[in-house]
C-alpha cells in the first residue's frame, strides 16, 4: 500500500543497549533496536518477556537503567505529540463524549482534525455519544482516533486489539494498517497474536527474558490474510522461537505445541497454565 493524501512521516526509533532493572530483575537486557521512519515492527513473546516495559521506555513513562532510547524525526516535534500509545483498554472518560475524549490532552481548537480522524476510524456519527453506550470495539477506536489526533510520528500499540472478539478484531487490524499506510508513522505493536504479528509487521521481534532472540522480516504484500500459506509458516517460525527454550524457573508448566496455540491464542496469554481473564 502507498501513501496517500496526508504527508506526514514516520520518526526513527533508536534503542542503544537498554537495560531496563526494577529492584534484582532485569525487564530489558542489552536491547538494540533500529526502526526506520514509517516501519511497522510488531513484537510477540511469552508474558513477562519484557514487551510492555519496551514500551514504557519508548513512550517516556520509564527512564532505562543503561542505554539511550531516542525518537529522531525529521523536523523538530514536541514530545508529546511525537510518540502515543494505545493500551489495551481504552481508558475514555465516561463523563465525556466521544468527540470530547478524543480532544483529550490537545491543545485548543483540534476540534475539526478530531472529527476527521473519528470519521476515518468510522465513528463520524457517534462524536456526542458517551462511552458507555460504544461497543468494545468502537471504544477501542475512539482510544485510536485520540492518539492519532495528535498525529503522532511514532504510535505504540499495546494489546491493543487483545480485548475484541475475533471479528471485531480483524476489522481493527485492518483499520490500524489502513490508517500507517495512509499516514506513515512508525508503528510498534505488541501482541500475544503471532499471526496478528505477521499480518501487520514489516518485522517481528520475539522478546524473551527481557532480550531479543529473533527478528523475522515479513516480506509479504499488503493487506495479508490468515490463509495464506506462508503467513502460516512465519506464525510457526515464531512460535518455535518463542517457545524454543523452556526455562526451568518462571517458564512453562509443558511445552505448548502449535496446534495448541492456534487453537486457543490465548495459551500465550497464561504459559503457567493460569485463568485467563478477559476484558
Ligand atoms: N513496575 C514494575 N515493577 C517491578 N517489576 C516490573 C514492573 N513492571 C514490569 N516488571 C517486571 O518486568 C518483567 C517484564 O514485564 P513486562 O510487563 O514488560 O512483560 P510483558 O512481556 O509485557 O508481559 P505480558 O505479556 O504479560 O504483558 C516482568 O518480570 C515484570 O514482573
Amino acid at each position: 500500500m502507498s501513501g496517500s493524501g496526508d504527508q506526514t512521516a514516520g520518526a526513527r526509533v533508536v534503542l542503544e543497549q537498554v537495560d531496563k532493572r526494577y529492584g534484582d530483575r532485569l525487564a530489558l537486557s542489552g536491547i538494540a533496536l533500529d526502526v526506520r521512519p514509517g516501519e511497522f515492527v510488531t513484537i510477540v513473546g511469552r508474558s513477562g518477556s519484557g514487551k510492555s516495559t519496551l514500551l514504557r521506555v519508548l513512550c517516556g513513562l520509564e527512564q532505562p537503567t543503561r542505554g539511550a532510547a531516542r525518537v529522531l524525526a525529521s523536523r523538530e516535534v514536541a514530545a508529546r505529540e511525537a510518540v502515543r500509545v494505545v493500551f489495551q483498554e481504552p481508558r475514555l472518560l465516561p463523563w465525556r463524549t466521544v468527540l470530547e475524549n478524543t480532544c483529550i490532552g490537545g491543545p485548543r481548537g483540534r476540534d475539526a482534525r478530531a472529527r476527521d480522524v473519528l470519521d476515518r476510524v468510522g465513528l463520524g456519527d457517534r462524536l456526542n455519544d458517551y462511552p458507555g453506550v460504544l461497543s468494545g470495539g468502537q471504544r477501542q477506536r475512539v482510544a485510536l482516533a485520540r492518539a492519532l489526533v495528535h498525529d503522532p510520528k511514532v504510535l505504540l500499540l499495546d494489546e491493543p486489539f487483545g480485548a475484541l472478539d475475533a471479528l471485531t478484531r480483524i476489522g481493527a487490524q485492518r483499520l490500524v494498517e489502513s490508517l500507517w499506510a495512509q499516514r506513515r508513522f512508525t508503528a510498534i505493536l505488541v501482541t500475544h497474536d503471532v499471526e496478528e504479528a505477521v499480518l501487520l509487521g514489516d518485522r517481528v521481534l520475539v522478546f524473551d527474558e527481557g532480550r531479543i532472540v529473533e527478528s523475522v522480516a515479513v516480506d509479504l504484500p499488503r493487506p495479508r490474510a490468515r490463509e495464506v500459506p506462508e503467513v502460516g509458516r512465519l506464525a510457526g517460525v515464531l512460535l518455535d522461537a518463542i517457545f524454543r527454550r523452556s526455562p526451568e524457573e518462571g517458564g512453562l508448566s509443558r511445552r505448548a505445541s502449535r496446534e495448541d496455540v492456534s487453537r486457543h491464542p490465548a495459551t500465550l496469554l497464561a504459559p503457567t497454565g493460569l485463568e485467563i481473564a478477559r476484558h
